[in-house]
């Protein structure tokens, strides 16, 4: 049933209504109302999409304490090495594929690895091989919950001890005890004195940004030649550094186009409503599922125009504010008290890897790509990015 920006797939138990007004979003995202609260979906759909132990907020605002990267400057002036050092072990890769001066190539897993390893330098830096571990069982983790999605909805069937079932609870138990023993040892470390300087943990959604924008910049010429324009004016031939990033105005406008038309986190979909409550003139019972649909928010023409299906980074020309009417209508990284921690993070990384593959090439698609944007929880591009790569 969908009456007007609310659209309600089930009434019942475990219903879910999918929320697009925009004031009501700015409502549901910002803490002003105590009946919206955080909740754990299934507690393995928490571990999956915020890589990271959190139960309730007293405990969760520790955690993010100690994990929040998003307004330390210094924190992530000091991580610029590690990004650097995994951009730079990517694009020499790519150097070394073949002689010629051009080659195909699926860049999307090599972004995914690029993002895995930043992430794994910087947030388990002493502890790499269990990132890496974490990161598998990520991915198994997606597959199933996706395979489980395809079946008929029945309500409760989460539970069933079917082989699926009991192999996503192992799987969470396993992400769940590393990472809390990841954390009790900084939390240790942190009471003895020790400094975190680069703690920090997360998951891999940067690699989808990356890849689209890799697709959209192959298909958008003028766009990539603009990109490249501005990057070589910024830092020439040399590697991009920190506070250089901050001048990449038409990157940054590229990147929020990008998040635009291709959110790597499609929904939010982890709030629930736990007391009756009235919401746009209707009333959820306690148990609702909210879901905010954050890539038909940002399709939305009655928001964004006639042109709210085509590529125009110049709408992001004078900033967020202005490209939204001050609406909460961009909300590629969430919105509020519980908004991305590590969105600065994640942009920083992005501009780091355009920048220094703008530097090394230029591409555009392979007759062999296909357009296909697919979710498994985060929007992949499901047959790969087969790009064709020119080296400058
Ligand atoms: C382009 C990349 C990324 C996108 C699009 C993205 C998007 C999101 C979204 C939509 C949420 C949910 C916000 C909400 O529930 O209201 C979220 C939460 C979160 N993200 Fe990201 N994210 C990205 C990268 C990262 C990275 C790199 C990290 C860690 C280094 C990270 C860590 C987190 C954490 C810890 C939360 C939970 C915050 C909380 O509940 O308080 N994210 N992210």
């Amino acid at each position: 049933m969908r009456a007007g920006k609310m659209c309600f797939a089930w009434i019942g138990p475990d219903a879910i209504v999918n929320i697009m007004d925009p004031d009501i979003i700015r409502d549901i995202l910002s803490s002003k109302y105590d009946h919206y609260e955080k909740q754990i979906l299934p507690p393995f759909y928490d571990t999956l999409v915020t890589g990271i132990v959190s139960y309730n907020g007293e405990k969760w605002a520790k955690h993010r304490r100690i994990i929040n990267p998003a307004f330390h400057v210094e924190k992530l002036k000091m991580m610029m090495p590690a990004f650097q050092t995994s951009c730079c072990e990517m694009i020499e890769k790519w150097q070394k594929l073949g002689p010629e001066e051009l080659c195909e190539l699926d860049v999307w897993y090599h972004l995914q690895d690029l993002t895995a390893d930043v992430i794994s330098r910087t947030a388990f830096s002493s502890s790499f091989e269990e990132g890496r571990r974490i990161f598998q069982l990520q991915k198994e983790l997606a597959k199933l919950i996706i395979q489980a999605t395809k079946f008929i909805f029945i309500p409760g069937f989460r539970i069933f001890p079917t082989k699926g079932n009991r192999r996503i609870r192992e799987i969470d138990r396993e992400i769940n005890i590393t990472l809390r023993t990841m954390i009790l040892d900084r939390e240790k470390a942190m009471s003895a004195g020790e400094g975190c300087s680069n703690d920090l943990l997360g998951q891999e959604t940067t690699g989808d940004l990356l890849v689209w924008t890799m697709i959209l910049l192959s298909i958008h010429q003028d766009w990539q030649e603009k990109a490249r324009e501005e990057v070589l004016n910024v830092f020439g031939r040399r590697k991009p550094d920190f506070d250089g990033l901050n001048y990449l105005k038409i990157v940054s406008m590229i990147l929020n186009e990008v998040l635009r038309l291709y959110p790597p986190a499609p929904t939010i979909a982890n709030r629930k409503a736990t007391k009756e409550m009235k919401v746009g003139g209707y009333t959820l019972p306690p148990g609702t599922l909210i879901g905010l649909p954050v890539i038909l928010v940002h399709h939305d023409r009655d928001l964004w125009g006639e042109d709210a299906e085509e590529f125009n980074p110049l709408r992001f020309s004078e900033g967020v504010t202005k490209a939204t009417n001050n609406k909460v209508s961009f909300i590629p990284f969430g919105w509020g008290t519980r908004i991305c921690v590590g969105q600065n993070f994640a942009l920083n990384e992005a501009k780091m890897a355009i920048s220094m593959i703008l530097q090394h090439f230029s591409f555009d698609l392979s007759p062999t790509y296909v357009h296909a944007p697919h979710t498994v929880i985060t929007l992949q591009p499901q047959h790969g990015a087969q790009l064709i790569l020119h080296k400058l």
